[in-house]
């Protein structure tokens, strides 16, 4: 292994999905001395990056990738080439909740970081430092080295933890100023080289070095707490609607004691996204394995409390709407997992939706960045049983009840409710007076965002309903 400093060239990031598209995109912009590649499997979405329409809305990242492509960026399934002429190679593929076997429904599916480290392993020649940008289970790292040890060609490499904190919808803000970049690793040389390519950007007490270990249990850690204080004001919202307290007081009154802080305290109809859930889960899992069942039970009531909180807001919308909403029509304001993101994994809507069409309701859905299609094949999944099938009744309930429409206006018209799921700033610009006049009466607005909240719905006439008072 060499002794003298690395010197990174030129990176390749496997995976070019909602992480690793715009943390390269930031790396290329930052470095312009640095050639980047991103390669995936799936040519669609490398075609996608390749074009003017990207796989991942996310504000700014467009312009990045304009000014990048073509000169130090590229998206390419040209996958064994560019990890063989890189000197930095970042493992960034999915690593979701696995569905079967061993650890089902809670331990992380690890398949796809196996095969990119055993591609490594057998293209690799020379010397390599090896990212996992994915977030993983603890102890994962132990697994990749014992893999990339075994490379064809004596390769030789470091393994680094440098796990990603953007949150969708800031992506861009997040890579430009992030509060922290964290790379554990074992060699000196190899983390210095990783800290020598963000420190283009980022100041150096910014980025932290950790050992293995502490960096991939990081991660998870950041992801439980995060979640973890959103299902405690979510908790407090249900106190709050049976107390005429306001959670948004409560949040903002607790918020001021700076031990505390103000962020993450809006009550929701439920966190999602494609982290949240299944961190908590893998954390979940670990505390299992490694014989912490008390540690488990104790996570796992965060995730209980989410579902709880989607659960509990549909039932108040039927038991208010007279305890029926079958045959009415709901307009679906969003269906995306919070703002300024076309991703729906883990969607709050996609619960709702759901537990609404089980209830015969009918849905006119509108979302400014998800398509039609995509929202089909969220709904079409979260109704297939466990053979992969859907049923010729689940398929009929979706063909019969839900329609689209290409604005909030005509999401309402002549619907019996209106269900606020994403925080789309839009939203708010409404022509509320319009959507009144096109409404059955009582008019009702089932807020799960709090968005139309200062909008005196009520001074207009609707029945509005928010979380959490
Ligand atoms: N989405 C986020 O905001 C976010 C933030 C921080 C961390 N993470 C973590 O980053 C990782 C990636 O998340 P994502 O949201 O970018 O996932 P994603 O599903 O959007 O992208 C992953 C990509 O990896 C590709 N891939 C899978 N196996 C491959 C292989 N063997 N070779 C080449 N390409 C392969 C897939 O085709 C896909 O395009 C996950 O571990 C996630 O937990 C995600
Ligand atoms: O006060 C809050 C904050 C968030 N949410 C919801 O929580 C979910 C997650 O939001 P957010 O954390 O902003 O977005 P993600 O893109 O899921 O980002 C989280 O998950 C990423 C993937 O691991 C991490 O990198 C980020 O640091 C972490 O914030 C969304 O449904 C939000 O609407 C609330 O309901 N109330």
């Amino acid at each position: 292994m060499p002794d003298q400093t690395l010197a990174v060239s030129k990176i390749c990031c496997i995976g070019a999905g909602y992480v690793g598209g715009p943390t390269m995109a930031m790396i290329a912009h930052k470095c312009p001395h640095i050639d980047v590649k991103v390669v995936d499997i799936n040519a669609d979405r490398i075609a996608q990056w390749n074009s003017d329409q990207l796989p991942v809305y996310e504000p700014g990242l467009d312009d990045i990738v304009q000014q990048c492509r073509g000169k130090n960026l590229s998206f390419t399934t040209a996958i064994d080439d560019s990890i063989r002429a890189a000197d930095m190679v970042f493992i960034s593929v999915n690593t979701p909740t696995k569905m079967f076997g061993v650890g089902a429904g809670r331990a992380a599916n690890l398949e796809f970081v196996e095969k990119c480290a055993r591609r490594i392993a057998e293209v690799s020649e020379g010397h390599k430092i090896v990212v996992e940008k994915s977030t993983l289970p603890v102890r994962t790292a132990e697994a990749v080295k014992r893999i990339l040890a075994n490379s064809d060609n004596a390769a030789t490499f470091d393994v680094l933890s440098n796990p990603e904190f953007l949150a969708e919808g800031t992506a861009i803000e997040d890579l430009l100023a992030p509060d922290r970049v964290l790379i554990g690793g074992e060699r000196a040389e190899a983390i210095e080289a990783l800290v020598s390519v963000y420190a283009n950007w980022v100041s150096r007490d910014r980025l932290l070095t950790t050992n293995l270990w502490s960096s991939e249990l990081s991660k998870l850690t950041a992801n439980a707490f995060l979640a973890q204080r959103v299902s405690s004001i979510n908790a407090i919202s249900a106190l709050c609607e049976a107390t005429e307290a306001d959670v948004d007081e409560v949040a903002s009154a607790i918020g001021t004691d700076s031990r505390i802080g103000p962020k993450f305290l809006k009550a929701s109809v439920g966190f999602g996204g494609s982290c949240f859930q299944k961190d908590i889960l893998n954390l979940v899992y670990l505390c299992e394995y490694f014989g912490l069942p008390q540690v488990a039970e104790y996570w796992e009531q965060v995730v209980k409390m989410n579902d709880y909180q989607k659960q509990r807001f549909v039932t108040r919308m039927v038991r208010t709407m007279f305890n029926t909403v079958s045959d009415k029509k709901i307009g679906i304001w969003g269906f995306a997992f919070k703002k300024d993101t076309n991703d729906t994994r883990e969607s709050a809507a996609i619960y709702v939706c759901r537990d609404l069409l089980l209830e015969k309701a009918r849905l006119c859905i509108y979302d400014p960045q998800v398509s039609r299609e995509h929202i089909l094949r969220d709904l079409r999944s979260i109704f297939t049983e466990g053979d992969g099938v859907i049923s010729d009744a689940k398929q009929k309930l979706i063909d019969e009840h839900v329609s689209f429409a290409s604005s909030c206006e005509e999401a309402s018209a002549d619907a019996h409710a209106i269900a606020v799921l994403t925080e789309w700033d839009e939203f708010a610009d409404a022509d509320f007076d319009a959507i009144f006049d096109s409404m059955k009466k009582p008019a009702f607005v089932f807020d799960g965002r709090n968005k139309l909240k200062a909008m005196d719905l009520q001074g207009k006439g609707f029945e509005y309903h928010g979380i959490g008072f």
